[in-house]
């Protein structure tokens, strides 16, 4: 056994997995066999849901038979709802608020007692959190405006049914096909860090309900899935800021920051899911006129392409560069696009955690003792 540190685990290959595939060299990335490009394009949110966690495309019958299902089990309960109004009035941040709540759903799965390694209701686990994140999130960010939540609709699709419990009313075209296509984009991404997580979770025998909380917890952090929020904030910054964006940026870099948005541990050249983002952003700001967001975004990106400290390192934008300037032209929250990705990524945990449950050993690697090995032991009077 070789006893070099691999630091955050870089190039280790822990497992083998049918999901998603990832060029970064060539910023390529496939789900199934599918391009991101062709999935944005023409599939919906559900079904690549199917196409993740059944192994195919669906058929018109097996998606709508999966999509009712899916829909019908959209609502929380009063425990939970009542739990989010006690979050709210504490103030707690909606990644939190969701990690507790998904935690909270197994006290109402119908099936407590399922084999957590049977694979179909590890499916039909995962199925229910995944049903019922968008409500939690509408439920949480309504409470917390200090408005009724609004219930969720069957007849609405999962991004649809979202933007309606959001904001009580039903979303137009534009709106719901550009967060369909955002939790596609969102929905799996190889062994990162939250799926990691969840893998880890399930490799004990541990429940769904426990490795999707793991994975709502590793992502909310700035280093992976929090990255959007920061991105937005720092936009803000820049804008308040009175500066040239491209000043701003060199201020930053000079001061030491990170740009959040930009770097990634598999990807040397710009994310293809940056690629569309960045195209609906510029759309979006074109059909409203307020392209300052997208024009922000996208000065910086210039200036850094070209940056040789960035580029030496092989820094480009990643998924969380523009999807945040989408999510702010849609109206909503900017503490709430963290939240919006775990909504999809879910699709991917529990993808992972299936893959990970039908040929399972416990994860249990090791790390390089660098302590003492003959201490002394002094008696705690004499310390
Ligand atoms: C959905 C996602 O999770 S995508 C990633 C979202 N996260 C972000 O956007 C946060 C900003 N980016 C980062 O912090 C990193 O690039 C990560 C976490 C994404 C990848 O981390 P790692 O693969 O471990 O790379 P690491 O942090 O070692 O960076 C390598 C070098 O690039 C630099 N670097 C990495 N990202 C950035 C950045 N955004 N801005 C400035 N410098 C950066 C590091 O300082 C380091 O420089 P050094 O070699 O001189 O010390
Ligand atoms: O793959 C990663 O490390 C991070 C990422 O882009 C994602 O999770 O979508």
């Amino acid at each position: 056994m070789s006893g070099d540190v691999q630091k955050g685990l870089e190039g280790v290959v822990v497992a083998e997995s049918n999901l998603s595939y990832i060029d970064g060299d060539e910023g390529r990335l496939i789900y199934r066999g599918h391009d991101i490009e062709t999935l944005a394009a023409e599939a919906t949110y559900e079904e690549v849901l199917y196409l993740l966690w059944y192994g195919s495309l669906p058929t018109a019958e097996e998606l709508s038979s999966f999509s009712d299902t899916m829909a019908a089990e959209r609502d929380i309960d009063d425990r939970v709802r009542s739990a989010l109004a006690d979050l709210a009035a504490a103030d707690e941040a909606p990644m939190a608020a969701l990690r507790t709540a998904v935690s909270m759903l197994s006290a109402s799965d119908p099936e407590p007692d399922a084999d957590p390694v049977e694979p179909a209701s590890t499916l039909r686990k995962g199925r229910r959190i995944t049903a019922k994140i968008p409500t939690i999130l509408a439920t949480y960010q309504r409470l917390r405006d200090g408005e009724e939540p609004v219930g969720p609709r069957e007849d609405l699709s999962h991004a649809g049914n979202f933007l309606y419990m959001l904001t009580g009313a039903e979303p137009d075209d534009v709106a719901e096909e550009t967060l369909d296509m955002a939790l596609i984009l969102h929905a799996d991404h190889g062994l990162n860090a939250s799926t990691f997580a969840s893998m880890v979770v399930a490799s004990t025998l541990a429940d769904t309900y426990a490795s999707v909380t793991a994975g709502v917890g590793a992502l909310s952090g700035s280093l992976h899935g929090g990255a959007n929020q920061d991105v937005m904030e720092t936009l803000i910054e820049v804008d308040e800021s009175a500066k040239d964006p491209i000043q701003w940026v060199k201020d930053a870099i000079d001061d030491g920051r990170k740009i959040p948005g930009f770097g990634h541990r598999v990807y040397n050249v710009k994310d293809p899911r940056a690629v569309i983002l960045e195209e609906k952003s510029r759309q979006l700001g074109g059909a409203s006129g307020e392209r300052k967001w997208y024009d922000h975004a996208n000065t910086i990106e210039a200036y850094l392409v070209d940056d040789a400290g960035f580029t030496e390192k092989g820094l480009a934008p990643n998924v969380d560069f523009y999807s945040g300037t989408v999510y702010y032209q849609l109206g909503i929250p900017v503490d709430m696009f963290t939240p919006i990705f775990a909504m999809s990524r879910v699709g991917g945990w529990v993808a992972h955690v299936l893959e990970q449950v039908e040929d399972n050993r416990i994860f249990r690697p090791r790390a390089k003792y660098t302590g003492e090995t003959e201490a002394e032991w002094t008696p705690i009077e004499e310390r």
